[in-house]
């Protein structure tokens, strides 16, 4: 705001004689002279040392971008001292002395799993081993699901129980005819097609422990911590055998390879190859039975496919019109339905539904009892069912359109 000559605070009384003024006038010039001389060196010492903020934000900024692109390696801190923090790096074990930002020395503790760069500066500091392996790999003692659970894929349950099960079950018999039961069975479908069902049931079946991998999961960006997770896991499966290991999401470490080279593809193919060569080994595996699964077969390295991997492939397809009956006696079997619903009828009206959106299906009818408060389920509440989850369907198609 401009202050007006009327709000000014004159450096001398009204009474004050011409000169007078003009001198007090003068003196305050040069005040005002003076404070703006000032005032306008703070500004330039500001700048300066703006610029200079400016400068150091562009080269961290740079840096980061840097630290971020290149490879990245897991490494324990050991200790914290006087001369800096002594890591040991995964893989090869090595110590080695680093230095961090103080602000960083400040949440490090011993134990503290770290990222480090090609140069053994700590990047950032990684969750705990545990929650890794939480996250990647889930564990079950006894899984719930039975053969019985699964509906409209009986060559396909038939040709696991052979592959899986017998040898599980009675490995004598293949010694005896003198074969090797197929090492890894690979199935391979749409989603929600009772895949992992399919591998639970036979862990059920064969009181085995199930240990399920998410490949997705296992694409981690520092080096080493693929291949080591799948160590682990083949490592847990030793000490809880009998077990079946089940790779959800194979594609995510065995697709195949493309041409760009970047350190990302070069951590996969290492996660890669530390399972083929877990399966290579797997004669002494004894009771250990490995089972992976994928949507996306046509993106599959050949690789994993050769004689002694995954050599028995599977396909899981969506049910046909009988599988989907089925399936929907099964997930109403504990549900109060009335009279009037015709699980044939319904059967063929949802072409193409998945086993999952036959579920969906049933528990969305549910719902629309519920809602209306009734405990009888009718076939309009089926009806009402179908036609909500494919308009969810419609709307989550519109959405991945507009994010694409
Ligand atoms: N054939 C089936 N019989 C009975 N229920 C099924 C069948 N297929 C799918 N379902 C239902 O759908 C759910 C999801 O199935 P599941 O996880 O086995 O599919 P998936 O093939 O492994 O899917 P994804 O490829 O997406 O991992 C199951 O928990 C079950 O309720």
């Amino acid at each position: 705001m401009t202050d007006t000559v009327d709000e000014v605070d004159m450096p001398y009384d009204d009474d004050a004689s011409q000169q007078q003024k003009i001198e007090a006038l003068q003196e305050r010039l040069e005040v005002l002279e003076s404070q703006n001389e000032e005032m306008r060196d703070k500004l330039l010492d500001a700048n300066a040392e703006n610029n200079k903020y400016q400068q150091k934000l562009e080269r961290l900024t740079h840096e980061n971008k840097k630290l971020k692109q290149s490879p990245l390696f897991v490494a324990t801190v050991q200790e914290l001292s006087s001369d800096g923090v002594i890591i040991k790096q995964h893989g090869n074990n090595q110590e080695a002395l680093t230095e961090v930002t103080d602000e960083m020395r400040e949440d490090l503790e011993p134990d503290d799993r770290v990222a480090v760069n090609n140069s053994l500066s700590i990047v950032k500091q990684l969750d705990d081993e545990t929650d890794v392996r939480a996250r990647v790999m889930q564990v079950d003692q006894s899984p719930d699901v039975t053969f019985a659970d699964i509906g409209g894929i009986e060559e396909q349950m038939e040709e696991v129980r052979e592959t899986v099960e017998m040898p599980l079950k009675s490995p004598e018999m293949f010694e005896d005819v003198g074969i090797d039961p197929p090492s890894g069975v690979l199935l391979h479908g749409p989603p929600g097609t009772g895949k992992t069902m399919l591998a639970k049931a036979v862990a059920n079946e064969t009181d085995a422990t199930f240990i399920k991998m998410a490949g997705s999961e296992l694409v981690h960006k520092f080096i080493g911590e693929g291949a080591k997770l799948v160590r682990d896991l083949f490592e847990l499966a030793r000490q809880e055998e009998p077990a079946v290991v089940f790779i959800d999401e194979i594609d995510a470490i065995a697709a195949k390879r493309t041409e760009s080279k970047t350190s990302g593809d070069a951590e996969v193919q290492r996660t890669m190859m530390q399972l083929l060569s877990e399966m290579d080994g797997f004669d002494d595996r004894g009771d250990i039975r490995i089972i992976a699964a994928t949507n996306r077969f046509d993106m599959l390295d050949r690789a994993i496919l050769r004689p002694g991997r995954f050599d028995r492939l599977i396909e899981v397809p969506n049910p046909d019109k009988e599988g989907r009956e089925q399936i929907f006696k099964i997930h109403t079997r504990s549900m109060n339905v009335a009279d009037d619903v015709d699980f044939e009828a319904l059967a063929e009206e949802i072409t193409d539904a998945s086993g999952a959106d036959v579920k969906a299906i049933c528990t969305e009818a549910g719902m629309f009892a519920i809602r209306d408060d009734r405990t009888e389920v009718t076939m309009a509440d089926f009806h009402n069912a179908w036609e909500k989850i494919q308009q969810e369907d419609t709307d989550d198609e519109e959405v991945s359109r507009t994010f694409a």
